[in-house]
């Protein structure tokens, strides 16, 4: 469903590449998980899915398409088979929950019957029925993102990238998110989820794939951070997967730290000051201005809209 072969970009000559030499493939519906340290390309991973960045090096296919062969005018028609949802909701602040869906619908010319019928179905999907005529400001952060979460996959997109989908969300509230996003996929989607979440990777256990310095430095299937199996290699993992030991509770080092903080907190790398800070309530402007820029690009400013 989507592949990439030695992919290399830079944003900026000057700089490392934000992708270096990555190659994994993900099948049709698979849901996985894209984690890595902040700067370490998961991003920029998901912006090429989506053709809003574009290289020269590597290949690049989404849904058996050659992203680097769709033309500029086919871009937007590309598009249409992948849902997107971001940390900061990105919702039409003017119009209430069903237009929010409705709009992705109308965009792309869906008769007023379709969207009557298809709008509330999403929004039940969701678990937000009752609440279609409320406005974003009517809605608590994780009802938002469920509004943006129907909007991405309105017109059932083969694929939902999800670019920390719940970063400005509380645990309980996440949770929900995680189980709305786990549904789609058993009905078939692809999802490919940055996360910055260790209990939600560990909770979910799903395939990860971890990127460094915009390398790809593990993939593994249901992997957790408490895993024990070392850093592999993606194409070793997938090569072997037949023969791989399957991960397993046992395969746990007894006693290991159980996410990449505890593992941090007891190397050393943190200070007092840094383990409380982690421990806060979630990121809540983290990314906020290049995720707004990004938004305005997929869905226009407010000013647009109002
Ligand atoms: N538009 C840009 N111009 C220049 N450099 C960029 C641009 N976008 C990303 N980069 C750089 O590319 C690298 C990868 O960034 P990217 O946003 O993909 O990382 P990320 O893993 O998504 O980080 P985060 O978890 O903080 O969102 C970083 O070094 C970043 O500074």
């Amino acid at each position: 469903m989507i592949r990439f072969e030695n992919v290399s970009i830079s944003h900026d000559p000057k700089s490392p590449p934000a992708l270096d030499d990555v190659s994994v493939e993900v099948d049709r519906g698979e849901f996985v998980f894209l984690v890595g340290a902040s700067g370490s390309g998961k991003s920029t991973f998901l912006s090429l899915v989506l053709r809003e960045a574009k290289t020269k090096h590597g290949r690049i296919y989404v849904a058996g398409q050659n992203v680097a062969n769709v033309p500029s005018w086919r871009v937007p028609k590309f598009r249409r088979g992948i849902g997107v949802v971001f940390q900061d909701f990105r919702l039409i602040t003017s119009k209430t929950a069903f237009a929010n869906v409705a709009y992705a619908m109308a965009v792309i010319g869906k008769s007023r019957a379709a969207i009557r019928t298809e709008v509330p179905r999403v929004l039940e999907l969701v678990g937000l029925e009752g609440k279609e005529r409320r406005l974003p400001s009517e809605l608590s952060g994780g009802e938002q993102q469920r509004v943006a979460i129907a909007r991405a996959i309105v017109n059932q997109p083969d694929i939902l990238l999800a670019d920390e989908p719940t970063g400005n969300l509380d645990p309980v509230t996440s949770a929900g998110i995680m189980d709305i996003l786990d549904k789609i996929n058993q009905n078939g989607t692809t999802v490919v989820m940055a996360t910055h979440d260790d209990d939600i990777v560990d909770s979910m256990r799903k395939r990860v794939i971890e990127l460094r310095k915009g390398k790809v430095v593990r993939d593994e299937a249901r992997a957790q951070y408490t895993s024990a199996i070392p850093i592999v290699q993606a194409a070793a993992i997938l090569a072997n997967s037949a023969n791989a030991p399957a991960v397993t509770e046992n395969s746990v080092e007894e006693g290991a730290p159980q996410t990449r903080r505890q593992r941090a907190e007891s190397s050393g790398a943190f200070g007092q000051d840094e383990a409380e800070k982690d421990s806060m309530p979630p990121r809540l402007e983290r990314n906020r201005d290049r995720l707004q820029h990004r938004s305005n690009g997929l869905y226009g400013t407010q000013e647009e809209h109002s």
